[in-house]
């Protein structure tokens, strides 16, 4: 018998209660851990991280020598560490939510689709070489419904999370059996009709930010 490994999230709810929200758990894999959100961001919120990101978005930029790639040919911007009253309200939320320190979360990442656009299979932790201060948790939260594609899908799980305003998918990588960590290879379906807006969160094993 393989025992399981211990996640870093309280799963054993249907629900995560947080200051200011109480996030529903609406589909689950075990190992490695995926989690479906409903109710992480307000309408209002989603509305308000697209307004603010809308004029400061750039093609986006991937690896160490931040080139444009067509691995991702979305466009992207990062929020100043809770550089506003939102920001703050909602990184402080999700650090709750994932269990981590909000000391250990990357920038805010704002992510925008257009039609044909689209995230090609990758792993959000470093691979190569001594990585000291590695990424460990990942979660994707969709800003608004797309018409049609953009699905986040995990090729070697055959699974596939439909966007909608609001929900997230939540997955980690920490754990020590590293072919676990493989399974959580994820990419952005392209977009068939309308746009896709995310927010991502990325948790690092140590401290990162200053407060
Ligand atoms: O757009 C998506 O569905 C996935 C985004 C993603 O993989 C990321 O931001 O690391
Ligand atoms: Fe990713």
């Amino acid at each position: 018998m393989t025992i399981k490994e211990q996640p870093m999230m309280n799963v054993r709810r249907n629900k995560i209660i947080t200051t200011d929200k109480e996030i529903a758990i609406v589909g689950r894999i075990e190992e490695p851990l995926i989690l479906i959100l409903e109710n992480v961001l307000s309408h209002a919120e989603c509305d308000t991280l697209i307004d603010l990101a809308t004029t400061r978005m750039q093609r986006a930029k991937i690896g160490k020598a931040h080139e444009v790639s067509d691995i991702r040919t979305s466009s992207s911007m990062f929020f100043e560490e809770s550089e506003n009253e939102s920001i703050h309200r909602i990184e402080t939320r999700i650090s709750e939510l994932m269990n981590i320190p909000l000391a250990h979360a990357e920038p805010l990442q704002i992510l925008h689709y257009k039609a044909g656009e689209q995230y090609q299979p990758h792993y959000d932790y470093f691979k190569s070489g001594q990585v000291v201060n590695n990424r460990i948790s990942t979660l994707v939260m969709y800003l608004n419904d797309v018409e049609e594609g953009g699905e986040t899908y995990f090729p070697s799980l055959h699974f596939a999370v439909t966007p909608k305003k609001g929900s997230a998918v939540y997955f980690e990588y920490f754990y020590t059996d590293d072919h676990l960590n493989g399974l959580t290879l994820h990419g952005g379906n392209p977009i068939v009709a309308g746009e896709k807006w995310v927010a991502t969160q990325w948790m690092r094993r140590q401290i990162y930010r200053y407060e």
